[in-house]
């Protein structure tokens, strides 16, 4: 069974924070690479203790470059400095040197020469019971694809010389995996696995700087793992991933992604290609959309809370038997304001202010969904709870907030409170439209593989908007029936919108909530009349509008008079509206969708231009 490896470059960190995020995440190996032992200050002898301590076997020390094809004196000159890198193996106590394909402009072709180059460095490395592997980088100056590096590897026909394969090089150029298939096992010394998204970018810039985990990206890496497979390759599989985003990150986060993604990979091939065999996990149960969204707040604002609740239509139906904590319904949405003086949500709310603290998600099966989050290395969260009260299963999400999972439409959850009497004959509201959370940038792809890894999410194509202050990237995500959709905005930018909230939230969280209704004019209306306001959108957004679409004068003027933004998708029609934003915190939306599954992406350059003007002026130096 194969191992599940990590190479260093892939973390970030010192090379010794590497190998223990590695090790704590419950990787079996790595590969070290060569500049992260270059800057550490111990010797090779300490990094291969260090491994032995930390249980993780060193499956190959990489990478050794423009090796083949050398015209002399270079030729000779790269033999003696194979033989100084496999001293260094030998401390490091790794057998496997990765040669990846000459990019220098004074290689030599010919498929020959570099065969013998190898024959004879492996006649070299088999000396000490080394091997080399052979890896064709997509950008090499001869070999650039991986049946090419085969045809070397073969004709060098040496016990101690094999391929690498990465999937990275195969499928970017968009090569067949077909003839991976007829490589002999034993002539793969490594595999190595990397995705990415769809880009056009030049393959060197897209290989170094946006590189994922396997679910992160758009490669077929499972086919191209299920071609490796057929051969009976049982060696390792290292995740080898060159990303900007991991290099600025968490190393113990990215780490746990990297195995989370392996264990992902592995279930859909319906294989374990593990050290220890896997359990398969439990299936992804459906999701049925949001069941309820709990606020954290003190005592002083919960009123204020109450208040826009209470403006925007929502009645209070429920009063927590034993906490001080009511609920809020219209419609299908359920909201709960939570003041307790001790206990998950006041934690939260000390950390980060008011804010959700959690958000319930429907699902078919909460115990499955519980079981496959655990074996996706999700932190589990099990709360004290009161006499007569439920316990609802949670996970840890966004920010550190709580991922509840509630079962048939959320009725196990109320028991707890007492009901008050209401009547929703006038609700407006529908449903919970979308969920959207801030994050620091370089925990996108983390939150993107947790939700689509866990829950029946897909990703829908990301997008960029523009703030004011720079740039905010919004990665949607959304279940088949459009029931759930969670949005990711994360920015490198320090004075967006979304990176403020980050700041002033103390982390990550959500920024907003949309609510949907069926008739948005008569919604604001009614909202408008119980005292609700909201945010300004200039004259010139209309008049554009006007321009665009062929909106009849009593549409444009009503759009105008309410400040409600408009949007169209072929013949689907989106219209939405904001309030203002609470307590420096989040927001709310109102929508109504015809036959539209966006999100408005045209307006939102508009809706942050007229937060920013509502926005506390920055007191942080612009440096
Ligand atoms: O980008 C590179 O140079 C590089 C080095 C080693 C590898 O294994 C690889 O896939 C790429
Ligand atoms: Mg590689």
């Amino acid at each position: 069974m194969s191992a599940r490896s990590i190479a260093t470059v892939s973390l970030s960190g010192s090379l010794d924070e590497k190998l223990r995020a590695a090790a704590s995440a419950g990787f079996d190996a790595v590969e070290i690479f060569e500049n992260d032992l270059l800057s550490f200050s111990g010797s090779p002898r300490d990094v291969g203790k260090l491994c032995r301590d930390l249980g993780l076997k060193i499956c190959a020390f990489q990478p050794f470059r423009d090796f083949e094809g050398m015209p002399e004196p270079q030729r000779a000159r790269n033999f003696a400095r194979a033989e100084r890198k496999f001293d260094l193996m030998q401390e490091l106590g790794t057998d496997l040197l990765l040669i990846c394909s000459n990019i220098s402009p004074s290689s030599l072709g010919g498929i020959d020469r570099a065969a013998a180059d190898f024959r004879e460095l492996g006649e070299r490395a088999a000396v000490r019971g080394l091997r080399v592997g052979f890896e064709a980088l997509a950008w090499g100056h001869h070999v650039n694809d991986y049946r090419d590096a085969w045809e070397i590897v073969r004709r060098a026909d040496h016990k101690s010389i094999g391929i690498i394969l990465d999937s990275f090089h195969a499928l970017a150029p968009a090569f067949p995996t077909g003839p991976i298939q007829s490589i002999p096992a034993d002539k793969i010394f490594l595999v190595q696995l990397a995705d990415a998204p769809k880009l056009g970018l030049d393959v060197l810039s897209w290989s170094r700087h946006f590189r994922c985990f396997p679910g992160q990206g758009d490669l077929p890496v499972a086919d191209f793992v299920k071609a490796v497979r057929t051969t009976g390759y049982t060696g390792p599989m290292s995740l080898e991933i060159f990303n900007d985003q991991f290099r600025a990150g968490s190393a113990v986060r990215t780490a746990t992604d990297g195995l989370r993604s392996l264990i992902l990979l592995e279930d859909q091939l319906a294989e374990g290609f593990v050290s220890t065999p896997a359990a398969k996990l439990q299936p992804k149960a459906h999701s049925r959309g949001v069941g309820f969204i709990e606020f954290a707040i003190s005592d002083a604002k919960a009123g204020d809370l109450a208040a826009l609740f209470q403006q925007l239509g929502f009645r209070r139906t429920g009063s927590h038997r034993s906490k001080d904590v009511e609920r809020w319904s219209q419609g299908k949405i359920e909201l709960v304001i939570n003041c307790e003086p001790d206990g998950f949500a006041h934690a939260h709310y000390v950390t980060h202010g008011p804010g959700v603290c959690a958000i319930a998600i429907d699902v078919d099966d909460a115990g499955k969904t519980m079981t496959r989050a655990e074996a996706l290395k999700a932190r589990t969260f099990y709360s004290p709870v009161g006499p007569g009260e439920l316990e609802i299963p949670a996970i840890r999400g966004v920010g550190g907030s709580l991922l509840y999972f509630l079962e048939q439409a959320g009725k196990n959850w109320d028991t707890d409170f007492e009901a008050l009497r209401s009547d929703p004959a006038k609700d407006r509201l529908d449903a919970v439209d979308h969920i959207s959370q801030s994050m620091p940038y370089d925990e996108m792809l983390s939150w993107l593989l947790f939700y689509t890894g866990i829950l029946d999410l897909m990703r829908l194509p990301q997008m960029e908007i523009a703030d004011p202050a720079g740039l905010v990237q919004s990665q949607a995500l959304t279940n088949d029936n459009q029931s759930l959709r969670v949005i990711l905005n994360g920015s490198s930018a320090t004075r967006t919108l979304s990176s403020r909230f980050i700041h002033e939230f103390f982390g990550s969280g959500v920024q907003h909530i949309a609510f949907s209704c069926a008739d948005i004019f008569a919604t604001v209306t009614d909202m408008r009349a119980r005292g609700a306001d909201f945010l300004k959108i200039p004259d010139n957004y209309y008049d554009d509008i006007e321009a665009k679409y062929d909106l009849d004068a009593a549409t444009m003027a009503a759009l105008r008079a309410n400040q409600i933004l408009y949007d169209r998708e072929g013949d689907g029609e989106f219209f939405q509206i904001y309030t203002h934003i609470f307590d420096e915190r989040f927001f709310f939306e109102i929508v109504q969708r015809r036959d539209y599954q966006g999100f408005g992406a045209a307006n939102a350059a508009i809706r942050l231009a007229a937060q920013t003007r509502e926005a506390r002026p920055l007191t942080i130096p612009r440096a």
